[in-house]
């Protein structure tokens, strides 16, 4: 299988696998899918009457290699409205293809999910970012995708949505601005950014030339994931919100000793946990931040 085709797919896989969660969900009726992010997991452990889903059990799905990503889907509510949580998602780098990557997305398609709100660790560029921001994520640059690697790749599966899908509205601005309202409520105004989020490939981290670059192109965080759902989600018409926690500094300066590694990433998004559950599950609630998520 090559990143340049998507052999193995097809659209009785997603309904197979749709199938099956439809026999696990009970009452619940999800129309919010919440993707978490390397250790943003907790944002699942807020979900109340939990069924939780082992990705293991699900046909198709792959294992999530990660740490700080749990592998399994949980059912149930936050504040009152019915959603599900993908703790751990599929990574590029992990050697999956596109397809793979951004499949579970049509799965929740197919379940009935109409919004995605997607979170990610991701490291700041931006040099007025801090570590332990949080970014709204506004628009992105996919290297990954000008590079050829895009879960859309192949023959395209019009069930889900056309050849040539826009991607200029990719981040819903309404919700965005809703977003952006609740941080602001919940006094989160010093450090809710919003920016340009930059896709690499990974695992390796960027090296200091590759983030000059990044910033001179107008990238304020880099990341390796979060793009091929977002493309996967806009191709079948599912509206995309998404945030990055800033987990850490991007260096850019030659001569320093700091450097980056995978438990910073964890230790940030392990500190900041608290505030993004509380935005989520505010999110959900104040006043009319989030009606547009009753997606009626
Ligand atoms: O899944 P996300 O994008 O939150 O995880 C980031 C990217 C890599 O998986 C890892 C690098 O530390 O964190
Ligand atoms: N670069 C790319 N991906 C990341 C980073 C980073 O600095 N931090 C967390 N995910």
């Amino acid at each position: 299988m090559t990143s340049s085709s998507n052999e193995g797919y097809s659209t009785e896989k997603v309904r197979v696998s749709a199938d099956f969660l439809k026999s696990k969900m009970g009452n619940v009726k999800p129309k919010i899918g919440i993707i978490c992010g390397s250790g943003l997991s907790g944002l699942g452990e807020v979900v109340e009457n939990k069924i939780v889903v082992k990705y293991s059990e699900i046909p198709s799905f792959v294992e999530s290699t990660v740490p700080g990503h749990k592998g399994q889907l949980v059912f149930g509510q936050i504040s009152g409205k019915d959603v599900v949580c993908m703790q751990g998602r599929f990574h590029p780098y992990e050697g999956y293809p596109g397809w793979v990557v951004g499949f579970p997305l049509r799965v929740m398609k197919l379940i009935g999910i109409e919004m995605v709100l997607a979170t990610n660790a991701a490291g700041g560029i931006n040099p007025e970012f801090k570590v332990g921001d949080f970014m709204l994520i506004k628009d992105h640059i996919s290297f990954t995708g000008l590079a050829g690697y895009t879960p859309l790749v192949g023959p395209n599966d019009s069930s889900f949505g056309p050849r040539f899908p826009p991607m200029n509205d990719a981040y819903d601005k309404n919700l965005r601005t809703l977003f952006k309202q609740c941080a602001s409520d919940l006094g989160y105004d010093d450090f809710m950014r919003d920016g340009v989020y930059c896709n690499v490939f990974g695992p390796s981290y960027e090296t200091i030339a590759e983030l000059r670059l990044l910033l001179k192109l107008g990238g304020d965080a880099a990341g390796m994931s979060t793009v091929q759902e977002v493309v996967t989600a806009r191709h079948c018409g599912i509206k995309v919100i998404a945030c990055s926690l800033i987990t850490n500094e991007c260096i850019l300066e030659y001569d320093t000793d700091k450097t980056v590694c995978h438990d910073e990433v964890l230790q940030t998004a392990n500190d900041r946990a608290h505030q993004m559950q509380t935005l989520v599950t505010n999110s959900q609630t104040s006043r009319t931040h989030w009606q547009p998520l009753h997606c009626s």
